[in-house]
């Protein structure tokens, strides 16, 4: 059989490429290189590189004890809002700082067992770049106004052992009150990314110009404080007033510290109050458990300076407690605490104190959260109206010691002997002492930690020294680095497409042509 032979169009000799099929062949071949090539680059730059970590450490110096806490953030990216995240927390055994006023050398090695963690948990080779800070709080303002050499003493003795720990030493003072109230309140919004104004936010608070920030209650031992923005500008009291210019925005503060208020002083105060009537040295407390019973001694009752006012001459030197258990006696004890007679202003908390109309939410945090949480009232899901709340404090209050000793033996006494007494205490703060009602109740937030970070002044506090907030909201440039080579591969795909499709159009491939496919 005759194998046909295809001879058409064949002449023997190639046939001429024409010099515009060449340009175009060529231009195909270096945008699909070039797509190729980017697409290579893309890949290989949006590789994760080695996170750069930085450090910081901020020693909290409180009444009852000392916390410390390590701080990372990545480094390239220190000015920008929320990046900052607790990693290690070290609760300092032992007294807090102002509990060594009778063997002050004994406060900074006292520190000893934290500073070795935080050596622990963060890279050796970045320790001498960390910078490390001790705020003290309330307990060491009442022992410098008790005994200012002291103070000194135990400041010097912590300052010679953080010195001789590895890190970069940055300060150990005593924080104002308007610094813890201030630096609260940085802290909860810079957590609660109150400060960043992205998108359609950033867009809707331009037009109203307003910016939603929450309010801080912070509850001490020795110190309570409130901060928030008010609705309404007043220059009453400037010294309640602060100024801060944060990411491109104004912010109006108002803040107080009430140096004791905190709940350990409070309960000073009260114990201190009642004893002024007390004819015998049996005290029957309504604030404690019924079968509880405690010693106290008077000496020890009047050496702070929150009650040396009612010191005077008492015929016995010990104090017999006896718990009762009643919520609404204890209740109206506690009330006489928060003096309202006297405001020279429009309006005021207690005492003469400034406030101006409570405005917004508000996050509730250290003993506000930790009494509200062992009281099972924290829940921001279903958050519990006030009158739940005063009845779940009076029934934990009814409950007999025994009873309650048994329930919760894992507890420290100390403790668990006070919370009947500082819930009592918290509603009473709050709502006889800032008017706060059954309808703004529920936009008090009681939070103990935000994301991995614990809330408190210690956070705010580092990001003001280590200049991290910036007055200016940072420029970015209006694309990330991966949607810039996203796009740039997108673009050099449609070019490649339309440079195929030119030369389709004008050099139809034999293979297109009409009659062959
Ligand atoms: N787990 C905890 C830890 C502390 N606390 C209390 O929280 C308060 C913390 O106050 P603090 O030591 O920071 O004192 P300030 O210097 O802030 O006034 C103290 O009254 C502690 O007894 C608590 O109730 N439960
Ligand atoms: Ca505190």
């Amino acid at each position: 059989m005759e194998i046909p032979v295809l001879t058409a169009g064949v002449t023997g000799t190639k046939p001429k490429m024409s010099w515009t099929r060449k340009i175009l062949l060529i231009l195909g071949f270096l945008s699909t290189l070039a797509v190729i090539a980017l697409i290579a680059v893309a890949v290989t730059q949006n590789k994760p590189l080695p996170k750069n970590i930085k450090y910081g450490i901020v020693l909290d110096a409180g009444s009852s004890h000392t916390n410390l806490y390590v701080y990372e953030w990545p480094a390239e990216k220190e000015n920008d809002t929320g990046v900052v995240q607790q990693v290690e927390v070290c609760k300092v055994e032992g007294p807090g700082i102002s509990g060594y006023s009778h063997a002050t050398e004994k406060a900074g090695p006292s520190l000893a067992q934290c500073l070795r963690q935080a050596e622990y948990v963060i890279p050796s080779k970045q320790h001498q770049e960390t910078p490390i800070y001790l705020g003290a709080t309330a307990g060491m303002r009442l022992l410098s106004l008790e005994n200012k050499n002291a103070a000194d003493k135990v400041l010097s003795s912590v300052e010679k052992t953080l010195r001789s720990a590895p890190f970069n030493f940055q300060g150990a003072r005593i924080i104002s009150g308007q610094e813890e109230g201030a630096y609260g309140w940085i802290t909860i919004n810079y957590l609660l990314g109150n400060f960043k104004q992205s998108g359609w936010k950033k867009l809707l608070h331009s037009l109203k110009s307003i910016s939603e920030t929450s309010g801080a209650l912070d509850l001490g031992g020795a110190s309570t404080q409130i901060t928030f923005v008010p609705n309404e500008l007043s220059s009453e009291s400037p010294e309640n007033l602060l100024y801060f210019r944060l990411y491109g925005k104004d912010y109006l503060v108002y803040t107080h510290s009430f140096l004791c208020y905190g709940k350990d002083q409070a309960l000073q105060q009260k114990l201190a109050e009642d004893l002024q009537t007390m004819e015998n040295s049996s005290l029957l407390d309504p604030c404690f458990h019924q079968g509880y019973q405690r010693t106290i001694n008077i000496s020890d009752l009047f050496k702070t300076p929150c009650t040396s006012a009612k010191k005077k001459q008492f015929p016995f030197s010990q104090l017999y407690v006896q718990g009762e258990g009643d919520y609404q006696k204890c209740r109206r004890n506690v009330q006489k605490l928060f003096n309202k007679t006297n405001c020279p202003y429009s309006s005021c908390s207690f005492n003469g104190i400034y406030l101006p109309p409570l405005q917004g939410d508000f996050g509730a945090f250290s003993a506000f959260y930790f009494v509200m949480n062992f009281l099972n009232l924290t829940s921001e899901q279903s958050p519990a109206a006030l009158d739940k709340v005063a009845a779940t404090v009076e029934s934990f209050c009814a409950r007999p010691w025994h009873e309650v000793k048994t329930a919760y033996h894992q507890i420290k006494e100390k403790y668990l002997s006070e919370y009947c007494f500082s819930g009592a205490y918290i509603l009473s703060l709050l709502e006889n002492g800032y008017d706060f009602t059954e309808n703004n109740w529920q936009r008090i937030h009681f939070l103990g930690k935000i994301g991995s970070s614990d809330a408190g002044w210690t956070l705010g506090y580092m990001l003001n020294l280590t200049n991290m907030i910036p007055a200016e909201e940072p420029a970015v440039p209006p694309l990330s680095y991966g949607s810039y080579v996203g796009l740039m591969v997108l673009c050099s795909l449609v070019l490649a497409s339309v440079l195929l499709f030119a030369w389709l159009l004008f050099h139809k491939p034999k293979c297109l042509q009409k009659g062959i496919v």
